[in-house]
């Protein structure tokens, strides 16, 4: 799939995992909402979980890299087709073992895995030293949401796991 970034540029760069994609050609930057194509955005405020029927939308898959503090929904302007990532936990250093809270890497190859694009998901999380954790991590949320029809059967996986928490 062709991977898109609105990228805000408010976040500490040197830590920044689309600027480190963008860097190997692994996904376009963009400074703009205009300039961003549509696609699926990945946005957690979105009403839709994502699930495999969003393949229908086309091959494009955007996220928006903002920092968490400014990450309200107001900032998802984005024209698209908004979806919600289910019950994950963050491989990275920062918000390690946190649902939901996923860098921007995280969050594409959670999509992709769900969307049926494993190896580029492996590929995107190659550059990351603690990538592999990520899919290892949440081996068995990211096969079942994989198998999944639609949005509804989504959720109730993830319901499985919230009950637990
Ligand atoms: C808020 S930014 C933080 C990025 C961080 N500065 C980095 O370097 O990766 C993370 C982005 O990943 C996507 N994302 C993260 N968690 C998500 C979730 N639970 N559901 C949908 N998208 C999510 C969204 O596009 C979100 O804006």
């Amino acid at each position: 799939m062709d991977l898109h970034v609105r990228y805000e540029g408010d976040d500490d760069p040197d830590k920044c995992t689309a600027r480190k994609l963008a860097r190997h050609d692994l996904a376009a930057l963009h400074r703009s909402d205009r300039a961003t194509p549509f696609g699926v955005v990945l946005n957690p405020h979105a009403e839709q979980a994502l699930s495999p029927a969003d393949r229908s939308v086309g091959e494009r898959l955007v996220a928006l890299d903002c920092s968490w503090e400014s990450a309200g929904e107001a900032r998802f302007s984005l024209a698209g087709e908004h979806r919600a990532l289910p019950f994950l936990v963050a491989a990275n250093p920062v918000n390690f073992g946190k649902p939901f809270r996923l860098t921007t890497v995280e969050a594409i190859a959670a999509g992709l895995v769900i969307l049926g694009e494993r190896t580029q998901a492996e590929q995107v999380l190659a550059k990351f030293t603690w990538g592999e954790t990520f899919l290892d991590l949440n081996a068995e949320p990211l096969a079942r949401y994989a198998d999944c029809a639609d949005s509804a059967e989504v959720v109730a996986v993830q319901d499985e796991y919230l009950a637990d928490e």
